[in-house]
């Protein structure tokens, strides 16, 4: 039962009404619409969009279009041309039983008549269903096209502050389109069925018999709104309820082995017993269903009464002049007042979201609007007759903070380094020093918030992204497999060589994945992630059935470890860096998920490929790489905090001497319980130069450990 909560204290009034429908909390906009007439006006200049939508979609297939329209407004005027056939033959019918003297041709044209109009309307509506779906199709993946493009040609900033347009889709652009147009041959359906009252009812009153036929539906529309019709939120205020709620969950997958191995099986099933018996009765139903509940009877009584108009309209009628009407005119008139109340109906259902479909088709247009953030220069790159094989860069008082962060501090304060071509750079500091956001901006996905960045001494936003990209491989966390075979998911690294199957398994085997891959059962064409397109219909869901086996054998995932799936993307980086047509390799901690040889083994093919190439790397391991760095970066509260050699940066003894110190102490403190202080210190200088963290087992033996 719907009881509404008025706030005592605060007397501003709220955009909304709360209601508490059982455990709901229910929270309805009330209408924002100040000036009378608003939604109609809001309409009225939307009509140039929906006139650009509408010849869009003509233009795709003019011929579907037509008949398509054609189809909607038939079906409007279908009811009535039936409902006039009927009439034709009961009126012949009723003649021929109240005069005793049956005329068979007149009976016998008018059922033939009827059986004609009847093929004729079946026939439409058969080729009405056959015909919508060709057009829906054209209109769908015409939009999903347009939309597809605009999509991946934006930018990174661009694309994460258009996530509220994440909604849009084509799908909807059809059913805007469908639903505008059924508005209209609904309008038209009405306008066909009053004509039709009208001349049935064969007097004066004709146009009051059709309001009292839609007086119900007007009714409904003013004083009777469905919650769903309405905006809302709803969510659970009551306690025991979302307790009760969120105990069920644990029965979920996910936390199946927690609760085995925490044995809280007892707890859980306890807890939910306590819970039940704290809620009681207190409804937890739908509450666009509780919303419906009346507390008396007396509005459906008069509702009744007002749908019983049309009924005691004939009675009226019969009383005062019986001889206008027969018992087939009446049976005709409740027919028809029956389908013009359900039309009616529906057109103010529908014109509701007429406003919505306008939006939406505003948005669609919107979207497929591209202004990207980061601004394309006009250089080319890399620039005629430049001879270096790697990027040059300087990067001077860069900062930056995301778009839309709340936070007070900026990722970058102030940053300033620069590298050489062909160097080895690597960046290290602290998680949420900047790290990858100083590589992130190097690949050019997002703008710096102010500072300057010198590419081979223009500034960056000079060149054009397209050159600057296809001159830059990127190696991070963030990049996953594709649902693709792992063909393309290879050889995308470099398109133009994707159906260089060498060249594939060349870089499978840099990338460490070909030992596996040939393992599979379909090798490179196994597509690890299908998309998933099969679902199965069935009230039980086939339990039982062979059916159930088929369907959860189709399109199944194939699991691989998750070091495998970080070695094929490292595979597509190779790809990528056979290309030969890469300046700057930037590698972002690609791996958390390898094992120690696997990630040494991917470290020094990366260094074997660099060539001249400029590479950074960002990582918190010292040992491998910082070794051979040609400069190392530290990093601290999204400031370059040093810059240097390993050496020259361990005898400063500052931020990064800290760092490495840390990290060879969480190994060297065991293995150094049986040996003396002297001799640790002597093996930490050295450890840099052992790769400890790869291979502990070495410096466990040179400290006598083993
Ligand atoms: N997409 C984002 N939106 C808003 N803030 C972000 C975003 N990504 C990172 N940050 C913030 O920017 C700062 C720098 O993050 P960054 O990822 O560059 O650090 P990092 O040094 O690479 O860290 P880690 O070692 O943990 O990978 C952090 O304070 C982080 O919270």
């Amino acid at each position: 039962m719907e009881k509404e909560i008025k706030s005592e204290t605060d007397k501003t009034p709220q955009p909304y009404k709360v209601l508490q429908l059982g455990v709901w909390r229910v929270l309805i906009a009330k209408s924002i619409t100040k000036v009378p007439g608003q939604y109609w006006k809001d309409s009225f200049y939307s009509l140039p969009l929906l006139r650009l939508f509408v010849t869009d979609i003509y233009q795709l297939a003019p011929y579907l279009f037509c008949l398509f329209i054609f189809t909607r407004l038939w079906s409007g005027i279908k009811t009535s041309i039936l409902l006039v056939a009927s009439n034709r033959l009961l009126a012949i019918v009723e003649a021929a039983l109240t005069s005793g003297h049956t005329d068979i041709n007149a009976i016998l044209n008018a059922t033939l008549t009827h059986l004609c109009y009847m093929v004729i309307v079946y026939t439409m509506e058969w080729w009405a269903d056959h015909l919508r779906p060709r057009l829906q199709h054209k209109v769908i993946y015409h939009f999903e096209e347009l939309l597809l493009r605009a999509i991946l040609v934006k930018d990174l900033p661009t694309y994460q502050e258009n996530t509220s347009n994440s909604g849009i889709s084509a799908d909807s652009a059809w059913t805007a389109f469908r639903e505008i147009i059924d508005v209209f041959a609904e309008i038209f359906s009405i306008a066909a069925q009053l004509v039709m009252i009208v001349q049935l009812s064969r007097s004066n009153y004709g146009p009051i018999f059709a309001a009292f036929c839609i007086a119900k539906p007007v009714l409904n529309l003013f004083l009777h709104e469905l919650l769903w019709s309405k905006t809302y939120i709803v969510h659970s205020n009551n306690d025991h309820h979302i307790r009760l709620r969120a105990l069920h969950d644990l029965s979920k997958e996910q936390y199946k082995q927690g609760v085995i191995s925490g044995d809280l099986a007892g707890y859980i099933i306890k807890e939910y017993a306590k819970a039940r018996k704290a809620l009681g009765d207190i409804s937890d139903d739908w509450p666009e269903y509780q919303y419906n509940l009346r507390s008396t009877p007396a509005w459906d009584i008069f509702s009744g009464f007002i749908s019983d108009l049309p009924m005691i309209y004939y009675a009226a009628t019969a009383i005062l002049c019986p001889s206008k009407f027969s018992v087939s005119s009446i049976a005709i008139l409740q027919q028809s007042s029956t389908s013009l109340r359900y039309t009616f109906s529906k057109i103010l259902l529908h014109s509701k979201d007429i406003q919505k479909h306008l939006r939406s088709i505003a948005n669609l247009y919107e979207a497929l609007k591209v202004s990207n953030q980061i601004g394309n220069g006009d250089l080319p790159y890399p620039a005629e007759g430049c001879c270096n094989d790697g990027m040059s860069l300087i990067i001077r008082n860069l900062s930056f903070q995301y778009p839309g962060s709340k936070s007070t501090r900026n990722a970058l304060t102030d940053v300033s380094f620069s590298v050489k071509s062909g160097q080895l750079v690597v960046i290290v500091g602290t998680n949420g020093s900047g790290k990858s956001t100083v590589v992130k901006i190097l690949n050019r996905l997002y703008n710096p918030t102010s500072g300057e960045i010198l590419v081979d001494g223009q500034p960056m936003s000079s060149y054009q992204t397209s050159g600057l990209r296809q001159a830059t491989a990127d190696l991070s966390q963030d990049h996953h497999l594709y649902p693709l075979s792992i063909r393309e998911n290879i050889g995308l690294g470099h398109t133009h060589s994707l159906s260089d199957i060498d060249l594939i398994t060349k870089s499978a085997d840099l990338g460490g994945a070909l030992d596996f891959v040939t393992k599979l059962e379909q090798g490179f064409d196994t597509t690890l992630r299908p998309v998933r397109t099969a679902y199965m219909g069935h009230a039980n869901k086939g339990i039982g059935h062979p059916l159930k086996s088929i369907f959860d054998n189709l399109e199944k995932r194939i699991d691989i470890s998750g070091g495998e799936k970080q070695r094929l993307v490292a595979s597509r980086l190779f790809m990528r860096l056979l290309s030969n047509k890469i300046k700057l390799v930037t590698v972002d901690e690609p791996s958390s998920a390898l094992d120690p040889q696997a990630e040494l083994e991917l470290f020094q093919r990366l260094r074997d490929a660099k060539g001249g190439r400029t590479m950074i790397f960002v990582t918190h391991r010292f040992g491998h790489l910082t070794k051979h760095a040609d400069q190392i970066i530290c990093m601290k509260n999204g400031t370059v905090s040093e810059t240097g050699t390993h050496k020259e940066l361990m005898s400063k003894d500052g931020e990064y001497a800290k760092l490495f110190n840390i990290q060879a102490e969480s190994f060297l403190s065991e293995a150094s319980k049986n040996v003396d202080e002297s001799e640790v210190e002597e093996l930490q200088a050295e450890v840099s130069y052992l790769e400890y963290y790869i291979n502990i087992p070495l410096i466990q033996l040179l400290l006598g450990y083993q």
